[in-house]
């Protein structure tokens, strides 16, 4: 991955000095000195040209320091730890560099500086002093061309992080600073990281696995969300435990693993909610629709070939499953029919709690971190194997819009925090059944906070007209079933009558009689 050159002192401008402990400290001790001064007295083009000679003079000069040197490649395959200095020197680009630079990929956000060929960088961990330098070497290649019957020559350049430091430091470099860049580099890369949605099926960039994906630009976050205070931060706290806890899963031996289960009428928000976890933990989505399924084992390949740091997603599971007991075996005779659930086109048979059971099973061995998240519009027909504790950590009600939920919208697509019109929407939201995706649908009819919202005054209003309506028809329905069975009633009882009456008279012709 790495080769060490040691490289032979030369005279030192240090040379009373005895120990490399003792030169170095000197060495940074002047350059603090001199960094101190110049700063006050000499202009900044000539302080690095100071520096880069005295950086020079000091390193060369040093009794004996080492170079690890990390080439870009490591035979076929990339280097891991050149990719991870190059991420992380990005963030340690002082003044002091003048050579930089830039790219962007097409879909990133962010422009990224690096240095440029012979540029070094100053680095400090637990009291090392170290040096990056960048070199790159270009060669070019000439070879016989068949089909141009030609010479062609080809250019490649060859790109290498040279890092130095005083040689006792060996141990320490590899072993502690090293993994620390990879570190760092790996959450610099989590936070720039690109959210992706994999899809079954074939739209997007097909990575020559059953998942396609595209960039996720799903504009919902935490902050967005219109649904209780509460719940929101209980989540959003229980999400962060989550990621913190590799450790604990691993002391009770369970798999790294949290499952939620959202419900809630169409238009609350449980698919913005998944958008809204995958862009905070910058986790990718995995959307699995079941009824693709043909098999387990089909299951079993699609789970294995999700990535770790990754939101699996079952949506309406009420839906995407069909309710069969056809092809269960005996065990599963006295299940309730409910809790036996097949995929469309298989034979065999997959409960919704046994798909719980074989994740765990699958990805406690592979100890990363997953989320699944499963959406019902109509939590009363799930499985109740599933409902149970302990099958889903965490059940999450995605309610009808709220005066809260409301103020959360009217600042998304408004920008304002009050109004006039703010209290009668609140009180109308309280008693008309109205949901956050019907809100955003009338806030952005104008940009004009006044027309916007009296637009929603006037839809709600005409819902509860509505509600009032459906009411009144339901309480006559409910009067005309009443008069209905009071009749019935009275019917009865008077044929009851005319039936004791009848009795009575039998009775007292019997009685005559004898
Ligand atoms: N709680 C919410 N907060 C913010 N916006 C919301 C919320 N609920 C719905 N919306 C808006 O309505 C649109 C539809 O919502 P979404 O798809 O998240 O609802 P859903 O609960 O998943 O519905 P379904 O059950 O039909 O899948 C969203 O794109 C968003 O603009
Ligand atoms: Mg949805």
């Amino acid at each position: 991955m790495f080769s060490l050159t040691s490289i032979p002192s030369a005279t030192s401008v240090f040379s009373t000095y005895t120990t490399f402990a003792a030169s170095a400290m000197l060495a940074r001790t002047v350059i603090n000195e001199l960094r101190t001064l110049t700063n006050q007295l000499v202009p900044h083009q000539l302080q690095k040209e100071l520096f880069a000679r005295l950086g020079g003079l000091l390193w060369s000069n040093l009794s004996s320091h080492v170079t690890l040197t990390v080439d870009e490649y490591n035979g076929l395959s990339v280097n891991e730890i050149y990719q991870a200095a190059d991420t992380y020197l990005g963030t340690r680009i002082s003044t002091l560099n003048e050579q930089l630079k830039v790219s962007k990929a097409p879909r990133d956000n962010k422009i990224s500086v690096s240095i440029n060929k012979g540029e070094k960088i100053i680095d400090e961990f637990e009291g090392i002093h170290l040096v990056w330098e960048f070199v790159s070497v270009e060669t070019q290649k000439t070879s016989y061309d068949y089909e141009t019957c030609g010479q062609t020559t080809v250019t490649s350049e060859k790109k290498t992080f040279r890092l130095g430091f005083q040689k006792g430091f060996k141990e320490k470099v590899v072993r502690a600073y090293l993994p620390y860049v990879m570190e760092r580099a790996k959450s610099i890369n989590e936070e720039n990281k690109r959210v992706k949605l994999y899809s079954l099926g074939g739209f997007g960039e097909y990575e020559g696995g059953p998942w396609s994906s595209i960039d996720f630009h799903h504009p919902s976050t935490f902050e967005t969300l219109a649904m209780d205070e509460e719940v929101k931060k209980e989540l959003v706290d229980d999400l962060d435990r989550f990621v913190k806890r590799k450790k604990f899963y691993e002391r009770v031996g369970k798999a790294w693993k949290r499952g939620y289960l959202l419900y809630g009428p169409p238009g609350t928000g449980k698919s913005s909610l998944i958008a809204a976890m995958a862009n905070y933990l910058k986790f990718n989505i995995y959307d699995l629709e079941l009824t693709y399924l043909q098999s387990n084992s089909e299951l079993r390949r699609l789970l294995v070939s999700t990535a770790n740091r990754s939101i699996i997603v079952i949506e309406d599971v009420d839906c995407s499953v069909e309710l069969e007991d056809r092809g269960c075996g005996g065990s599963r005779q006295n299940e309730s029919q409910a809790s036996l659930l097949t995929t469309r086109l298989s034979s065999k048979c997959l409960t919704l709690s046994g798909l719980l059971n074989f994740i765990d099973g699958l990805w406690s061995s592979c100890g990363d971190e997953r989320i699944i998240v499963f959406t019902t519009n109509h939590k009363d027909k799930l499985d109740p194997a599933l409902l149970r504790p302990g099958r889903m950590d965490k059940h999450i009600h995605m309610s009808y819009c709220t005066p809260c939920g409301f103020k959360t919208l009217a600042f998304n697509y408004l920008q304002i925090k009050n109004h006039p019109l703010f209290g009668e929407i609140e009180e109308m939201i309280k008693e008309v059944e109205v949901t956050p995706a019907e809100v955003a649908e009338e806030l952005m009819r104008s940009d004009d906070a006044d027309i916007a919202l009296r637009g929603l005054v006037e839809s709600l209003r005409r819902k509860n007209e509505k509600k009032f309506e459906e009411q009144v028809k339901a309480n006559e329905e409910e009067k005309k079933e009443d008069d209905r069975e009071q009749s019935m009633d009275i019917e009865k009882c008077q044929n009851k009558r005319v039936r004791r009456s009848k009795t009575k008279r039998v009775v007292r012709r019997r009685k005559c009689r004898l």
